[in-house]
């Protein structure tokens, strides 16, 4: 094929507009992709690449898939990072040169991730932009293309965005071309692994521009109303957002209402590191949901509940009004365990109502979930009487919110069957009653039906031919068959269409002026209930708004339900919220740990923190005792209080915290050029930088990372910056195998040492999992490899290895001297030596003097030789 025909004109025309996308050319029951389009996509899909050959100057080459399976393709591409835009036949397909014409009608990027099925966007399709200034200073707007939420806020400084970032987990993020080379951006760089960065022209980001783009989207005079008007960045980083839909989208945004602006310090702040290492919402080893604090807390019924739970967890409220009014709501619930059971039994199987409403607006509903929507709507009258029952101001604001929007319900219900089908154009939607003209057709189809049974018996009688049949398909549409031994009788009127090896086919004029009719009549049906099913589409539609606020109202009653029911079940109690800096837990209980059962009973421990007296505990203790669950038991607490959970503890008083830290075990990120113990430190400077007094730092052993001096040297350091770094004094819990770091409560006084308990029995360890007062003096690291299975000779060997080093220490230079001295550790030999040679000279010379024969004048020159040889 010539790139010079008109299909290939209208290729390159479009291609000019979208060059970073791959065309998708439909072309009949096909798919075409041609030149370097067609090369990436038979390289990536395994297609075979041709080139037709018409007598053309110049030959383009060419690959196609078939219009019925393309989805999987398309989705395949976009999961390889490609960005591909559907080129279809536009409403009036020819020119006035007769040429058809084609457009895009959807640019599918990874950002918008699809479902493979139907190419509709699947969950979580955060699309975010970034805008930067000056000063580490950010601008973010993400949408999220499934439900249509339209977000934007500000933030400063590395940590705060990188934390934004990780949160909401983006799989595409736009950022002007120019800033990304910016030297300030050379540092985003780690933050956008993984993700596809979309880099758009300066001018998309322009503030004019931005914000004109969105007061024309909204109607609107000014941004005001969203209360975003001051937000410059956020502004600008939002008009970016719009834009690239527009582009992408092809006006598919009809479900995009709203913009809401939210800032970062509306909530406690959670960092990247402090999400991945309490495992939030997912576990660090497989990254799934079971196992992570989200996988105990989720009890949620629908969909958009288990979405809004996720939201609470990743931002935990901070102010203590807004926390008190949930905790209020679950504990109403949890007590009233019969409305409870009731709500829950309601609540369940009503549809994710968020999402549908989106896909309505987007005019991709089907008639199942316009049922889907009834049936939900049905069951709210039973959700408000439960409600009207219930006292906690937030359930009454709940209450106030759901709309039990009964013109939807009954609208949905008068035209629509119970059970209809997938295929919207095969029929069969629309009841009976709901329109007079379809009604008018149905029955012009039945009667033509009837008619044709009726023909048979008359043709089998008028011919005697007892096996005639009235048959139908689709090349022929309705015919006459006889089997060849009764041809002879075949009357003269009938008119022959096919012979086949048994018998004939016929057809009669009465029966194609009949069936015209009916057939006719049938299609009209099919585009008439299509037509009409829109229509109801798009009235439901219109109550985009009324639905979307009751889905949120249901989600937010979904979740307070699960917090309630987890309540009940797991026994936990109702935090005690306040303004103070103290944390004081009693016997607090890890939420996971506590029901992995382990075989082992979970042992609760205290924990009282406060900025005067116990600010910062330094916690000992044996490998495997239980530090680190400790420590991460006293952060869940705190963040599960703050969402407005009930907390696993005998009682809980939590004072607001503004941002929990963590510095948690070894984590390599060599993808940014960066060892485990740059990552831990950088992890640390972070810490140190950010800390406020409302903060709460949970540091796993500091310092492990390097050599023991360097790291014993930093890990005091650190604490002891912690603790003078006055009037910041954050909260901190310190797990450290550095025994030596108990010292630290000797000059500073808000530190106490705390350890997990263990008891020696028979050279075995009995852990007792209990947090006492005072620091460990062993870590029994030996006794720990061998439960791990560590070969006994090995074992043996480490013991006798210790036994000389506890005697020795180390050597001058702070080496573990006694590693060269393998066989006989305690022999008084040379080879054994603590000293190096230099030292054994010193030792002889000591030895050799007779201290009884020297003059104190003599001694004092010895002295001097020795100082000497030193
Ligand atoms: N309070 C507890 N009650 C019952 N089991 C516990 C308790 N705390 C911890 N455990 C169990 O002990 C295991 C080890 O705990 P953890 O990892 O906290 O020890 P650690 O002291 O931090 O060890 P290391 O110093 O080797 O990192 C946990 O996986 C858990 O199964």
């Amino acid at each position: 094929m010539s790139n010079n025909t008109p299909m290939m004109r209208q290729y390159l025309e479009i291609k000019s507009q979208h060059p970073d996308a791959i065309l998708f050319f439909r072309l009949g029951d096909f798919y075409e992709m041609f030149m370097e389009d067609a090369v990436t996509a038979s390289r990536v899909l395994g297609l075979t690449l041709t080139s037709r050959n018409k007598g053309a100057v110049e030959q383009v080459p060419l690959c196609g898939i078939p219009y019925h399976s393309s989805q999987g393709y398309i989705a395949r591409l976009i999961d390889n990072g490609f960005k591909v835009a559907i080129c279809e036949q536009v409403e009036d397909p020819k020119d006035a040169k007769g040429i058809v014409k084609r457009e895009v009608v959807q640019v599918v990027t990874p950002g918008l991730v699809v479902d493979s099925d139907n190419l509709q966007p699947k969950e979580n399709n955060f699309l975010l932009a970034l805008a930067v200034a000056e000063g580490e200073h950010f601008g973010l707007s993400c949408v999220d293309i499934t439900t249509g939420v339209f977000r934007l806020t500000e933030c400063r400084g590395m940590e705060e965005l990188r934390s934004e970032i990780s949160n909401l987990n983006p799989r595409e993020i736009l950022v002007a071309d120019e800033e990304l080379t910016a030297t300030a951006c050379g540092r985003l760089k780690p933050l956008f692994a993984e993700r596809l960065i979309n880099r758009l022209p300066e001018w998309v980001f322009e503030p004019d521009r931005a914000r004109r783009l969105l007061l024309d989207f909204f109607g609107v005079a000014n941004l005001q109303g969203f209360g975003c008007e001051h937000l410059h960045l956020g502004v600008r980083a939002a008009g970016a957002v719009l834009h690239y839909l527009q582009q992408t989208r092809q006006g598919a945004l009809d479900h995009i209402r709203s913009l809401s602006p939210y800032a970062c310090a509306d909530y406690l702040i959670l960092d990247a590191a402090t999400r991945r290492n309490l495992e939030l919402t997912a576990t660090q080893g497989d990254g799934r949901k079971k196992g992570s604090l989200l996988g105990v807390m989720d009890r949620t019924l629908t969909a958009m509940g288990g979405r809004k739970l996720r939201h609470w967890i990743n931002y935990p409220l901070n102010d203590a009004g807004q926390i008190r009014a949930r905790l209020q709501a679950v504990g109403e619930l949890r007590d009233k365990s019969m409305l409870r059971g009731d709500l829950r039994e309601s609540l369940d199987g009503v549809y994710d109502l968020e999402r549908l409403g989106a896909r309505i607006a987007m005019a991709g509903a089907g008639a199942k979930d316009l049922v889907g929507l009834r049936t939900s709507l049905e069951k709210l009258p039973a959700i408000l009487n439960l409600l009207g029952e219930l006292e906690a101001p937030l359930l009454t604001h709940l209450a106030a919110a759901i709309d039990p929007l009964e013109d939807v319900r009954d609208l949905i219900a008068e035209a629509l069957v119970d059970d209809p089908p997938f295929v919207l154009r095969e029929g069969g939607l629309i009841r009976d009653g709901f329109n007079a003209e379809l009604d008018e057709l149905r029955l012009i189809s039945r009667e033509g039906k009837g008619w044709i049974a009726r023909l048979e018996q008359q043709e089998r009688e008028r011919t005697g031919i007892g096996s005639l049949k009235v048959r139908y398909n689709k090349v022929f549409g309705y015919y006459i068959e006889i089997t060849k031994t009764h041809l002879a009788r075949v009357p003269e009127d009938y008119q022959r269409k096919q012979t086949l090896v048994n018998a004939e086919r016929f057809i009669t004029p009465a029966l194609k002026e009949y069936e015209n009719k009916v057939l006719g009549a049938e299609e009209r049906i099919q585009a008439l209930e299509y037509d009409l099913f829109q229509e109801v589409r798009a009235q439901v539609a219109v109550q985009g708004a009324r639905l979307q606020a009751t889905a949120d109202a249901l989600a937010e009653l979904d979740v307070l339900l699960g917090l309630a029911d987890l309540a009940h079940e797991a026994d936990y109690v109702c935090p005690r919220i306040d303004e103070s800096t103290v944390l004081h837990i009693e016997d607090g209980r890890h939420p996971v740990v506590e029901r992995m059962n382990l075989g082992e009973r979970f042992v609760p421990n205290d924990v009282l923190l406060d900025t005067e007296e116990h600010q910062l505990l330094i916690i000992t203790g044996p490998n495997m005792a239980g530090k680190s669950t400790f420590m991460r038991q006293v952060a869940l607490i705190t963040l599960m209080a703050h969402l407005g959970s009930f907390v696993p503890a005998r009682a809980a008083r939590i004072g607001l915290v503004d941002r929990i830290f963590t510095r948690v075990g070894a984590s390599d990120n060599l993808a940014s050029g960066q060892s485990t113990f740059m990552v831990e430190m950088t992890e640390t400077a972070n810490i140190l930088h950010n800390a406020t007094t409302r903060s709460l730092i949970i540091l796993d052993e500091i310092g492990r990372g390097t050599s023991t001096f360097d790291g014993v040297s930093i890990a005091w350091a650190v604490a002891e910056y912690l603790h003078d770094h006055a009037p910041v004094a954050a909260k901190t819990l310190f797990a450290t195998h550095y025994h030596e770091l108990a010292d630290l409560a000797l000059t500073c006084k808000r530190v106490k040492n705390w350890n997990v308990a263990v008891r020696e029995w028979n050279d075995q360890v009995i852990f007792l999992r209990k947090i006492v007062k005072g620091g460990a003096s062993h870590s029994y690291g030996i006794q720990v490899a061998r439960l791990a299975g560590i070969p006994p000779a090995v074992v043996e060997r480490a013991k006798e290895v210790l036994r000389n080093l506890e005697a020795g220490e180390f050597s001058a230079e702070g080496r573990p001297a006694l590693a060269r001295g393998r066989g006989r550790p305690q022999a008084p030999s040379p080879q054994l030596s603590l000293f190096d040679p230099g030292s054994d000279a010193l030792r002889r010379k000591l030895e050799d003097i007779d201290v009884s024969v020297l003059t104190p004048l003599e001694a004092l020159n010895v002295l001097d030789g020795l100082k000497k040889m030193v």
